[in-house]
């Protein structure tokens, strides 16, 4: 598999969240058999980050509550990373106990999301996360912090730009080492993606940032290249374009892994991801959800191999 290098500007990191952000929302209860399964697929692929889980309350997000299972079932390879979302102490202590080497700490830049998702006002949040953040490094884990609804809020609409930085600004200060921005609803579009970046990047570098885009309005691979221009190279995805958020009515799934490793793979960049494997992982997964699968270009692939 490649390896990221930071002088390497044609490689992409690929940070895999199907197993987490693709599965959340789904209602019925999917085995945590089939979510290991996912979750080594994944890996096998090339994926190099696979976002495995959520140690949040079970009732608030059902789904995830086989966290400590997930985490106990995988087969960990090496070099691959293997994150887990943590709101709170209790959810950083879940993730300790279950082995878990990298955590996750998820803001918003809106109010009311921040409300609705985690239960505080984002000055509340930081307060939490500070705390989790110490712990988390007291323990020895890396820390992903995210920032939701960076291009537009389900119940506020527009989001300023500025109120992504600050977020975004108070999460590196933490010890965050990468912010992921978050189009929750997938409203955004290249111009506002640039725009916004343009706001972030002068409180957080560019190399510390990825983009993590939902594709609601079919926006998501156009915004992903305005990221890239802008020098972003990290890129959020989910197989199979799995997913939606329990806390952002209609918001459909992320860009699908496959959709995002063949436009960069045939634009100069590389991911070390193994396109055909993937493809074959998300028509997998599809199966087992009862459903088509929402990535094109694995759609396309796929009936050329009929
Ligand atoms: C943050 C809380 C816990 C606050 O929820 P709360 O109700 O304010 O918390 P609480 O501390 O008052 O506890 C209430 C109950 O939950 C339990 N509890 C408390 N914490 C935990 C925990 N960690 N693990 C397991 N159980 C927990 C706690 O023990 C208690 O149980 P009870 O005494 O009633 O039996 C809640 O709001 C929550 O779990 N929210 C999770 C929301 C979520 O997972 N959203 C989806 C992920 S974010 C997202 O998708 C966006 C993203 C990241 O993908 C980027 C993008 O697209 O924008």
């Amino acid at each position: 598999m490649a390896a990221a290098s930071s002088s390497d500007t044609s490689f992409v990191k690929i940070v895999e969240v199907g197993p987490r952000d693709g599965l959340q929302n789904e209602k019925k209860l999917i085995s945590t058999e089939t979510k290991v399964s996912l979750i080594n697929k994944l890996a096998e692929a090339g994926l190099s980050v696979v976002e495995a889980t959520s140690f949040v309350s079970p009732k608030w997000v059902p789904q995830m509550g086989d966290a400590k299972q997930v985490m106990a079932g995988i087969d960990r390879k090496p070099n691959v990373s293997y994150p887990v979302l943590t709101p709170n102490i209790k959810g950083l202590e879940g993730a300790i106990a279950a082995g878990a080497k990298e955590v996750a700490i998820f803001g918003a830049a809106s109010e009311s999301f921040s409300q609705k998702n985690i239960n505080c006002s984002i000055a509340e949040s930081i307060q939490r996360f500070a705390a989790v953040a110490d712990a988390a490094k007291e323990a020895g884990l890396r820390i992903r912090g995210y920032v939701s609804c960076v291009a537009g809020c389900p119940y506020e609409g527009r989001i300023d730009s500025q109120a992504v930085a600050d977020v975004a600004r108070d999460l590196v200060s933490l010890g965050c080492y990468e912010i992921s921005l978050g189009d929750t609803i997938g409203v955004g579009r290249p111009r506002e993606i640039q725009e916004m970046l343009s706001a972030v990047t002068r409180a957080v570098p560019v190399e510390q940032l990825a983009i993590h885009c939902h594709d609601t309005y079919g926006q998501a691979l156009a915004n992903i290249y305005a990221s890239l221009e802008m020098g972003v190279r990290v890129v959020d995805s989910s197989v199979a374009g799995l997913g939606g958020c329990p806390y952002a009515k209609g918001a459909t799934g992320n860009v699908a892994t496959e959709d995002v490793v063949y436009m960069l793979e045939g634009n100069g960049f590389h991911t070390g991801v193994d396109l055909s494997r993937l493809a074959l992982v998300g028509e997998w997964i599809s199966a087992e959800l009862d459903r088509p699968t929402g990535s094109r270009v694995a759609r396309a692939l796929l009936a050329k191999q009929e």
